[in-house]
């Protein structure tokens, strides 16, 4: 495991005012925060990707995110760090995995909110890892998982990969006592074998599949979301980009030939952003070298970009 310090963030200058303000000029180093703020860690991995059997190629997800992020228009001004990259090498996923949840737990306890920019799906392992230990291990408040995903990620293997994330926080949720409260939003009917479909079942998993996810059925959407998020506390919100229709975005693993389009993954988002519980958010599985005039790592950016300028606390 490497920790990389932030690159230097550079974009389309337009003038020095705030009325000129982007990203680029707005975010500051981490180790330079001076107020709490939203912090952006990245999670170079596809290690879990590489054992899941899938295209790797996002372990170079963080970089293309932060180069997505960099020319968008800030119309307010927001406090916005980066805390740079844990790089998985050697093959050694769960150093890496444990590395990131020590710096979501740190960034929380400084009083930040943790952006995690993946990285395979098995940064939501290496996240909550983090958030388990920023909310404090005796924790009474009820966590919720509510994944934007054409997959349940369930599964059960011999070793932590990308389809497993879920299924870890599930048996450590349930080896603290604690009820696991899991919310899919996109699931791909064809996506997920039998098998994961029980497993969501006798788990209590809430979930919508992508067909329940068309536009016209928004409403029905948030109010899934909505009755989901005010059941519990804290919200752990995850995004993979796989729940995106393939031609919004080509640059992940398993491309969705339905998916859930941009404008209702949007909505889903400020809803959760809103609702002032949201703990954590991160963003899963961008592969650059399949995404195509960086459409994926765009929409990922706006995706990022809403939770930023949006979120309120209660
Ligand atoms: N991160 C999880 N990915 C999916 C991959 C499915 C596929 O490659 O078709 C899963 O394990 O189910
Ligand atoms: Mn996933
Ligand atoms: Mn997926």
């Amino acid at each position: 495991m490497i920790r990389v310090d932030p690159p230097e963030w550079t974009g389309r200058d337009d003038g020095p005012g705030p009325e000129h303000l982007r990203w680029h000029r707005a975010v500051l180093p981490l180790s330079a925060a001076d107020r709490p703020g939203t912090a952006l860690i990245g999670f170079a991995s596809d290690e879990g990707v590489r054992r899941n059997n899938g295209r790797t190629g996002a372990v170079e997800g963080p970089a293309a995110l932060r180069r997505a992020l960099a020319p968008l228009a800030l119309h307010t001004p927001a406090a916005l760090y980066d805390g740079g990259d844990v790089r998985v090498d050697d093959r050694d996923l769960e150093k890496g995995q444990a590395a990131l949840g020590e710096s979501v737990a740190a960034a929380m306890g400084n009083g930040h909110f943790p952006i995690v920019l993946g990285g395979g799906h098995e940064v939501a392992w290496a996240g909550y890892l983090g958030l388990d230990r920023g909310l404090g291990a005796d924790r009474t408040r009820t966590l919720g998982v509510l994944n934007i995903d054409a997959h349940f990620d369930l599964r059960e293997e011999r070793v932590p990969t990308s389809g497993t994330g879920f299924r870890q926080i599930a048996e450590n949720e349930q080896a603290h006592g604690r009820p696991f409260h899991y919310a899919v939003v996109g699931i791909s009917e064809t996506g997920n074998t039998g098998v994961l479909f029980d497993r969501a079942h006798r788990l209590g998993v809430r979930y919508l599949t992508d067909t329940e996810c068309a536009p016209p059925a928004v409403e029905r959407v948030l109010d899934f979301v909505r009755e989901f998020v005010a059941s519990v506390d804290d919200v752990y919100l995850t995004l993979d980009l796989d729940a995106l229709p393939a031609w919004v975005a080509p640059g992940v693993s398993a491309p969705a030939a339905l998916g859930v389009a941009p404008e209702v993954v949007q909505a889903v988002i400020d809803t959760v952003a809103a609702s002032g519980r949201l703990a954590l958010f991160d963003v899963a599985e961008l592969n650059p070298a399949l995404d195509a005039d960086g459409r994926t790592a765009r929409v990922a950016a706006r995706m990022i970009d809403r939770i930023a300028t949006r979120r309120s606390t209660l």
